[in-house]
């Protein structure tokens, strides 16, 4: 294969994969986008977090929320644990990896906030900890997960929700995750403040 073609196989596999994800997903991601409404017009606030490449999506998540989506409209609250690098080389280093979301979650969270983590692979620890850290906060939990869910989909509550983008490939299920993360805020704009 030369390079043209591999770059052509790169964008069809990545349009096959998001043609696969809205025939399978459509309708769980509206009921995400409802979820996360409701959390923000109850006074609460979305917590998210990711590993490698799903720390820059949980990024890209809380900027679109605090400052901007499409349109002009007042910032939303949204924290992405994976900013502090005192904070998170602190947990690193006087307790274990493992732990840098899920003490910051036991710190921040309350009840009526939602934890939305990214994972690719379903078993990242960190990833792990911080949904147990939110059960114990009361908080529910918006995976965004691809693969068969991993060591995380068991571990969901019903009152949970599991995004799983159908596809075995990172890079393709990073990409629909980007896909999704703009539909939740665009879901969100519009319940909040309309067309
Ligand atoms: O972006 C990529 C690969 O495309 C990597 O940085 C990737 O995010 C890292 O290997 C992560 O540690 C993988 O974590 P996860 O998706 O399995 O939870
Ligand atoms: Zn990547």
């Amino acid at each position: 294969m030369n390079l043209q073609e591999r770059v052509f196989r790169q964008f069809e596999t990545s349009v096959e994969a998001s043609r696969d994800a809205l025939a399978r997903l459509g309708e769980i991601i509206e009921i995400a986008g409802v979820r996360l409404a409701q959390c923000l017009l109850n006074d609460g606030k979305i917590l998210c977090c990711g590993n490698g490449g799903s720390a820059a999506q949980a990024q890209h998540f809380s900027s679109e929320m605090l400052n901007r989506y499409e349109r002009e409209r007042p910032g939303l609250p949204a924290v992405a644990l994976t900013c502090d690098t005192s904070t998170l080389t602190s947990i690193a280093n006087d307790y274990r990896f493992d732990d840098v979301f899920a003490k910051q979650i036991r710190a921040l969270g309350h009840s009526n906030d939602v934890l939305v983590v990214y994972t690719t692979s379903g078993n990242s620890a960190s990833i792990l900890s911080a949904v147990t850290a939110a059960h114990d906060r009361d908080m529910s939990v918006l995976a965004l997960t691809g693969r068969d869910g991993g060591a995380l989909a068991p571990l969901l509550l019903d009152t949970d929700i599991e995004i799983r983008v159908p596809s075995e490939t990172t890079a393709r299920i990073q990409e629909v995750h980007l896909l999704i993360t703009h539909c939740l805020c665009d879901l969100i704009d519009h319940q909040l403040f309309g067309d």
